[in-house]
Order: structure tokens, then C-alpha cells, then sequence
């Protein structure tokens, strides 16, 4: 550990998020305008906001998956740019392979963590079967944070709480940046971003 990740005898955050005077358009519509924030955290950051206020595009330039108009924004893991794994909000998107075990496999994960998924093709399951699915990986992956858009989507309430546990469970261990509509991490988020 160096110096600097102590304050005051305390270890700080290891994850910093910053935004500056980020820009970004699509079309001629400007989608983010002059949007500034900065906060650090070790488990949970939260995206909020109502309908179309940019929580999807604000997720992808933070991971990378879009450049800004201008402006900046960063995510550091102890200093450093931080590894990233990115979850879509539409479920499918996130799978290129047809086939459970392929897609563990090219995740670079062993089966036995997911069992119960094992010889399944994608198209046999719903779409809170692969949600659920894709935050298993996403959180089992090697990156230091998982940016997740819209984890609680499409899922009953007992699977929501299954997957908050997973989330709480791993925060912590890697760090969490997620867009909601939902409540239910609000209280174990140590920054929320509101657009
Ligand atoms: N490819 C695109 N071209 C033009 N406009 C776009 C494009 N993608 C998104 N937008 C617009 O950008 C705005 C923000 O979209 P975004 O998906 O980031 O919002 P959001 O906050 O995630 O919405 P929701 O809460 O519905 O998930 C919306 O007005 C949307 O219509």
C-alpha cells in the first residue's frame, strides 16, 4: 500500500470516478451537457435518473464503449485506469456465442460455477435467465469493476434479491458502477450520480 491510499490512518476508496465538462451528442441531439462529478468508492456507485436523461450513455463513455464530444471522464482503480466489464441493459447483447459453456469459456470462467446452466444454448433461456446470467459473469470476471446498466430488469422479486446479493456479496472484492430505475441498492451505494 503507498502513502497515499491512507488518510488519516484510514485506507481510502481505491476507485475514483470523474467526470469534467463532459459533452456528448448523437445526431445533432445533445445527450450530456457540461456534466462534472467526482466521487471515490471501494463497493458501489449509482446512476439515476428518469427516462432518456443519459444514465445508458453516461455508462458507455465511462467504459470506454463511446468517446465524449469533449470533456473527460475517468474511473481509477488505485491511481490507475481501471479494468473494465461492461453489462447491457437488453440481456442478449451480451452473449455472441449461442451457447452457455462457449460463453464461459471465452470469459475466460470455469463451468462449475454455473452448473446449472451448463449444455443450455442462449435461446432456451428467458430473458431474466440471461440477465441473471450475465451478471454471474460480469462479477466472476477478472476486471476491477463491472459497469452494469439496468441489473434488476425483467426479474421477479426473489431473483432481484438474488442478484442484489451477488452485487453486495462481491462489492468490496471489485467495484460496482450500475444504472437503475430500482431502490434497492440506494442504501448500500457510497456515491449515486443523479442526471
Ligand atoms: N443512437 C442514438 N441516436 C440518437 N439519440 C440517441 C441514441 N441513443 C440514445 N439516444 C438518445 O439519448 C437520450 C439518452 O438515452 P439513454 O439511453 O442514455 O438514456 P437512459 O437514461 O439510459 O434511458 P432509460 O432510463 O430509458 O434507460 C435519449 O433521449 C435517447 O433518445
Amino acid at each position: 500500500m503507498n502513502k497515499s491510499d491512507m488518510k488519516g490512518g484510514v485506507e481510502s476508496p481505491p476507485f475514483f470516478l470523474e467526470a469534467k465538462n463532459l459533452n456528448f451528442s448523437r445526431n445533432n441531439e445533445i445527450i450530456l451537457e457540461d456534466i462534472s462529478f467526482s466521487g471515490s468508492f471501494s463497493g458501489i456507485c449509482l446512476i439515476k435518473g428518469m427516462v432518456g436523461t443519459g444514465k445508458t450513455t453516461l455508462l458507455k463513455l465511462i467504459a470506454d464503449i463511446f468517446e465524449p464530444d469533449s470533456g473527460k471522464v475517468s474511473l481509477k482503480y488505485k491511481d490507475v485506469e481501471s479494468t473494465k466489464y461492461f453489462v447491457h441493459a437488453n440481456p442478449e447483447f451480451n452473449f455472441v456465442m449461442g451457447n452457455v459453456q462457449d460463453e464461459i469459456k471465452i470469459a475466460g470462467l470455469s463451468s462449475d460455477k454455473f452448473d446449472s446452466y451448463n449444455n443450455m444454448d442462449i435461446d432456451e433461456l428467458s430473458g431474466g435467465q440471461l440477465k441473471k446470467l450475465s451478471v454471474l459473469i460480469a462479477v466472476e470476471s477478472n476486471k476491477d469493476i463491472v459497469i452494469i446498466d439496468e441489473p434488476f430488469e425483467m426479474l421477479d422479486d426473489n431473483e432481484m434479491m438474488n442478484v442484489y446479493e451477488t452485487i453486495v456479496e462481491k462489492s468490496g472484492k471489485k467495484g460496482f458502477v450500475i444504472a437503475t430505475h430500482e431502490d434497492i441498492l440506494d442504501d448500500v451505494a457510497e456515491v449515486m450520480i443523479n442526471l
